[in-house]
């Protein structure tokens, strides 16, 4: 469904993506694994069209990413995409339950139609009682359970998330990291996980170690 062929990527001198290729299957969970400095955010942020590569292509199913403009690209993200970052990254001066509600309102879901789908996320992440909080009046596993819900509430095809157990404890990450997968599968979402944890990789149903840029074993 998604693919990478061949990217590069240059930030000035530093070679970031050397010729990376990954294939994400639908409804599958990838986990991009490596050395600091492999490429791993750097491969992500091309998959989900926030970078453009100097080289190679990305193709969701026929479309070619590469060829759309910044609008048509957002319009993507925005309806089919969800991402999930290291530190929370919630609007500070929007409770959770706000926070929550964003990617509803940005594709024009009906006022009561965004309720219910909030309220069952709130459940279903265990953050009812946190709900009207905002994000520096909750812990940070609670505040990365809002923003699990965030990035998954539009049930968007495919979900990013770049080291998302990374600023969380062993026991909230695993609580994090579990309720993530479980709500792909419910929604029947793909993920792309970035991640130095070995356990987390171990929950995907495919691991790509990039090693100077690629993938290993395919210098
Ligand atoms: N905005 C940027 N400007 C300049 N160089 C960058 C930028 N972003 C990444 N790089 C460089 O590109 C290379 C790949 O970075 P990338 O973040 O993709 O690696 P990573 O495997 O995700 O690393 P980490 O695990 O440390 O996050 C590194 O050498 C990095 O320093």
């Amino acid at each position: 469904m998604l693919s990478a062929r061949d990217v590069g990527l240059t930030y000035g001198k530093t070679v970031a993506l050397a010729g990376a290729s990954a294939t994400v299957a639908e409804g599958s969970v990838v986990a991009l694994i490596g050395a600091s400095g492999s490429g791993k955010s750097s491969l992500l942020y091309c998959l989900a069209g926030l970078l453009t590569p100097d080289t190679g292509e990305i193709r969701l199913d026929d479309v070619l990413l590469n060829n759309l403009s910044e609008d048509e690209r957002s319009e993507l993200r925005r309806k089919h995409f969800g991402f999930v970052f290291q530190f929370a990254e919630l609007v500070p001066e929007l409770t959770l339950r706000e926070n929550i509600a964003l990617p509803l309102e940005l594709n024009g879901w009906r006022r009561a139609d965004r309720k219910k789908r909030v309220d069952d996320l709130l459940q279903q992440l265990d953050i009812v009682e946190q709900a009207d909080r905002r994000p520096v009046q909750v812990s940070g596993g609670q505040a990365q359970r809002a923003a699990v819900a965030r990035a998954i509430v539009h049930r968007p095809r495919l979900l990013f998330a770049d080291e998302p157990t990374g600023s969380l404890d062993s026991v909230n990450g695993a609580i994090v990291l579990s309720a993530m997968l479980q709500l792909a599968k419910e929604n029947g979402t793909s993920v792309v996980l970035v991640t130095h944890d070995t356990s987390v990789a171990g929950q995907a149903d495919e691991i790509i170690e990039m090693r100077d840029g690629r993938m290993v074993g395919s210098e």
